[in-house]
């Protein structure tokens, strides 16, 4: 656990980067600081390490004050990825990955094949080992940098617009990855970021920051989405924060329609008081749409429209499936179990009735945690900071 107790940082200008900011960030979680430009994220983050000292107040990592640490041997423990990667030029990529074990003295032959092993890890070729930064795409050296971080283990994890350089394609698969890893690693982790969507995808906790370097408010993704603190949060999560709070809402939950699913050997009698109907084969897959009243023969000779997206049951959010409602000719989202075949359809108003709270359903990869919340129920004190 990490743990902030008042920290202001008030440089000799006048500026105040951070203004008594007391939060925590719970060990094996995420937490992503967001909030405006100027506002004290990055700040805060590098107290955690003591690349900056606070002129009040304290760090705590599990108890102890980082101040009793020597910061050579504190940043050893606390991986740290920033933007482009920052990676050694003049080094391969193996060498970049080994850094920190180099510094600490491990044999080579350990220290590469640590490199190697984190290498496939993050998705990145065996053939790159030998190359240097400047031979590998942003995304790729984004990878090589986490993987740097990762080196020697360290519990903890700052990240700092680590993704921010990226085209969004490529972002959205280092996030993917990320959360995999994390899946398998259960880090501490610190995730700076301007984009409120990424915090959203990424974070078990979120803690909003302000220009003048105030914490406006920590909570987790959904009750950010649900009860922002104030105007300034609710400005910041957006609009759409509706329809965004959608991905807390578990399709295990929708009541799914099976009268409108029939297999290729039905015929237009079992079809024609059905405006739409979704064929399947013998294994329940879905095959396509096609309009009840207009069959024939059986549903095997008609020239189906296309499914469209599908939703995966349980797994998939409510907003997935609204999704695929909206891509499927017939509005209506098909619901299929982790094998594939066709647990039900449902569309518009069924969609937005499940509540977007208590879901179990969090992201991709999660691997079943507790929403974040659980584990710290304290709750919202007056002005939203719930720490
Ligand atoms: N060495 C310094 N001297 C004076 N002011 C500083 C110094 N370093 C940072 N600041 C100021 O502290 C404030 C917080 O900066 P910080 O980099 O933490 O913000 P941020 O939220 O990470 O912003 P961004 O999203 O733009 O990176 C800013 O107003 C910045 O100009």
């Amino acid at each position: 656990m990490i743990t902030f107790e008042g920290v202001t940082k008030r440089y000799p200008d006048g500026t105040v980067a951070l203004d008594d900011v007391s939060l925590e960030c719970p060990t094996g979680q995420i937490t992503v600081f967001v909030g405006t430009s100027g506002g004290g994220k990055t700040t805060a983050l590098r107290t955690i390490n003591r690349m900056v000292e606070p002129t009040g107040g304290r760090v705590l990592i599990d108890g102890q004050d980082v101040r009793e640490r020597k910061p050579a041997e504190l940043r050893r423990g606390i991986g740290y990825v920033i933007q482009h990667a920052g990676l050694f030029p003049h080094r391969t990529i193996e060498d970049n990955i080994a850094t920190v074990p180099y510094l600490l003295r491990w044999n080579k032959k350990k220290a590469r094949d640590t490199a190697r092993e984190l290498m496939e890890r993050v998705g990145l070729e065996p053939v790159m080992a030998k190359r240097y930064p400047f031979q590998l795409s942003g995304g790729q050296q984004q990878r090589v940098g986490v993987a740097r971080a990762l080196a020697a283990d360290p519990p903890i994890m700052l990240m700092d617009e680590p993704f921010s350089a990226v085209d969004p394609v490529v972002r959205a698969e280092l996030q993917d990855e990320f959360l995999r890893l994390q899946d398998e690693l259960h880090k501490t982790i610190v995730f700076v970021t301007h984009d409120i969507d990424e915090a959203i995808k990424l974070g078990d906790r979120i803690a909003v920051f302000r220009t003048g370097g105030q914490l406006v408010q920590v909570a987790s993704p959904e009750d950010l989405l649900a009860h922002p603190a104030d105007d300034f949060v609710a400005g910041f999560v957006g609009q759409n924060r509706g329809i965004r709070s959608l991905s807390f809402a578990d399709t295990a939950e929708l009541s799914l329609r099976d009268d409108l699913v029939l297999p290729v050997t039905a015929t237009g009698a079992d079809a024609a008081n059905l405006e739409w109907v979704l064929v399947v084969d013998e294994a329940r897959r879905p095959l396509g749409w096609t309009r009840g009243p207009e069959v024939a023969g059986t549903l095997a000779e008609e020239a189906l429209a296309p499914v469209g997206a599908t939703f995966e049951v349980g797994a998939d959010s409510v907003r997935g499936a609204l999704d695929a409602a909206v891509l499927s000719p017939a509005g209506l989202a098909v619901g299929v179990d982790g094998g594939g075949a066709v647990v039900g359809v449902t569309g518009g108003a069924e969609l937005l009735a499940v509540p977007t709270h208590g879901a179990g359903h969090r992201r991709p990869g999660d691997s079943g945690k507790p929403p974040a919340d659980q584990d710290d129920p304290a709750p919202a004190s007056k002005d939203g900071v719930s720490d």
